[in-house]
């Protein structure tokens, strides 16, 4: 955050881009504002101080000096940690408020006003609390330049490194509203981000989704805790004393999370299938943590909490191994993952290495994990919808060979029957005529010419009719060497014109049969809808005329003249059917 104009240019200089980039977020929601410069003392606390004891040390300048504006860390384990906050001229009288930040989750006692105070982040009284930050308002009564005794309380977590800001009443409000605007901008879209996911988990049935929307929801909770945003303003009192075993067992939740996300994300089962192995064994391992650590027996409670952090660390190193080696090997989700997750881990490494004292000037860590968190939940859900895209793609596919026929490319019986039953159930009664197709003498071609001569005259046929008919009319493959076609919306005259015309057009192809100069020629039953019928009451009458037009010489088209009047005049290659 750039808010300290008080800063030496030094320090501002080393700010990295990343900062640069967060710095203008926050210009965009305000503007830095001032505060008032600082100097600070510390020690570790002993038993038997008081803190008369502890301001008259530092009066004589016996505690350790740092500077209030860097991140440094106190030691809060066995027995806290005194702080001495004082201000710098030029002294502001006027309502100030000093923050500590990121907030400690462990308690830290203010010596200032009448009584002693305490600040924590799940403190719900109506007593000023800061939004991602702990926060004490001066007493009126405190002299400007008087030194503000802080104690860190010991507390069981490993204490983070903060910095302190004392600044007016105004600017601390606008600060405050900055970041709450920043935050809940960065969960919602993180919850956004679950709630698709879930969705999607339900409606494709896919566990990857709802892997995804547990890893994303606990990292939303961690970050709830770490910056207290599930304290103020979500006033989570039932997290209240528990946010340590919350925020532990979210940590281990979404290491498990994550891994059995990643490992169907990033389909390591055709790109890493070795690493799956130690990669489940961590997810369960995780699980198995966090039943320990919520176990409440101390020794269980105990263990995982050592195992904790080694786990994280080794499952930290899995991950971005299997991912790169999918990547590498062409998993194009595993790119995704990369982009969405590394930022994460990068910062992660980095607040790491400052609980140990390096980079102490870098306090956007905290904010900056936070926008991590909301830019990768967005990358891997970019990575999900091209996911989903990709399965659809593929199964379209499928669809598309499991419904047409591998040798001529027209739908194959099954996939034209079902379409044909939809087309007649469908829409108002209207006149649909079934045209249905044998090639003539196609055994003796078979014969004479080889199988493969049959299969390339089929080929060609089909090319023929498709070409012939219009787009919307069904064609399809029946059997061997019979066709199908569904003229929806025409009657029984214009069919036979049709079927006329493909018996020309097939005869044109000249595919000869045989060495006599016989051509590869159809013969075409038609039958007109009546009414009742189904797709099979249809296909069997067709097949009566075309075996009636087989008998009539082939290369001829016959009407079934039960189902419709008889067309009038003789027709060339009509051979007209009685009813059976
Ligand atoms: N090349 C090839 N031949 C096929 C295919 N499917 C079926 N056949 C052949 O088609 C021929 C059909 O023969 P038949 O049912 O006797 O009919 P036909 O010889 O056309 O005689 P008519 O229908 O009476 O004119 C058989 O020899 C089948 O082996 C295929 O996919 N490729």
């Amino acid at each position: 955050m750039e808010r300290l104009v008080t800063m030496p240019t030094s320090i501002r200089s080393r700010r990295s881009w990343c900062g640069f980039v967060l710095g203008l977020f926050w210009f965009g929601l305000g503007v830095a504002h001032a505060a008032t410069p600082l100097n600070g003392a510390w020690r570790e606390a002993h038993a038997g101080d008081t803190p008369q004891s502890v301001l008259h040390e530092y009066h004589a300048g016996l505690l350790k000096s740092f500077d209030p504006s860097l991140l440094q860390r106190f030691p809060q384990n066995s027995t806290g940690s005194w702080v001495v906050i004082t201000p710098q001229p030029p002294w502001d009288n006027t309502a100030r408020v000093l923050t500590i930040y990121p907030p400690t989750l462990g308690t830290v006692t203010v010596f200032g006003g009448d009584q002693p105070e305490t600040l924590a982040l799940d403190d719900f009284s109506a007593s000023t609390h800061g939004h991602g930050r702990l926060a004490w308002q001066l007493p009126a009564s405190m002299a400007a330049s008087a030194p503000i005794l802080l104690k860190f309380e010991p507390s069981q977590t490993l204490s983070a490194p903060v910095r302190f800001h004392l600044e007016s009443w105004n600017e601390y409000i606008r600060a405050d509203a900055q970041w709450l605007v920043f935050a809940s901008a960065c969960f919602a879209v993180m919850l956004a981000m679950v709630l698709m996911a879930l969705c999607f988990a339900l409606m494709l049935r896919d566990v990857t989704y709802a892997w995804y929307a547990g890893y994303i929801l606990c990292y939303a909770l961690i970050q709830g805790i770490q910056t207290g945003f599930v304290f103020h303003p979500m006033e989570w009192e039932l997290l209240s004393g528990t946010a340590l075993l919350a925020g532990s067992a979210a940590v281990a939740l979404s290491v498990a999370f994550a891994s059995l996300f990643m490992m169907r994300f990033c389909e390591l089962q055709s790109y890493a299938p070795l690493l799956r192995v130690p990669i489940m064994a961590l997810a369960v391992g995780m699980i198995q943590l966090v039943l320990m650590r919520s176990s409440r027996i101390p020794l269980l409670v105990e263990v995982a909490q050592i195992l904790l952090n080694p786990l994280l660390m080794i499952g930290a190193a899995l991950l971005l191994v299997a991912a790169i080696v999918a990547a590498a090997r062409g998993s194009r989700q595993a790119w995704f993952f990369l982009a969405g997750w590394t930022p994460l881990l990068l910062l992660t490494a980095l607040t790491s290495a400052q609980v140990g004292g390096a980079l102490p000037q870098l306090d956007w860590l905290n904010d900056a994990s936070l926008a991590g968190g909301a830019f990768e939940a967005v990358v891997l859900s970019i990575g999900l919808a091209d996911r989903a895209l990709r399965l659809r793609h593929d199964r379209d596919i499928v669809r598309v060979l499991a419904d047409h026929d591998a040798l001529t490319n027209v739908l194959n019986r099954r996939a034209w029957t079902e379409r044909a039953s939809a087309l007649l159930s469908s829409g108002p009664p209207r006149p649909i005529a079934l045209l249905f197709l044998d090639l003539d003498h196609f055994k003796l071609l078979n014969d004479r010419q080889g199988h493969n001569a049959g299969d390339r005259a089929l080929v060609a046929v089909a090319k023929a009719l498709a070409t012939e008919l219009r787009p919307a009319d069904l064609l399809g493959r029946y059997g061997g060497e019979e066709f199908v076609a569904l003229l929806d919306g025409i009657p029984a005259q214009q069919a036979l014109q049709v079927a006329t015309r493909l018996c020309r057009r097939v005869h044109r192809l000249e595919i000869p049969v045989s060495e006599d100069s016989l051509l590869l020629s159809v013969s075409i039953g038609v039958a007109a809808r009546r009414e009742g019928d189904d797709v099979e009451s249809l296909v069997d009458r067709a097949d009566q005329a075309m075996y009636d037009a087989k008998l009539g010489g082939r290369n001829r088209v016959s009407l079934h003249v039960g189902s419709v009047q008889a067309p009038a005049g003789p027709r060339l290659h009509v051979v007209e059917t009685r009813e059976r």
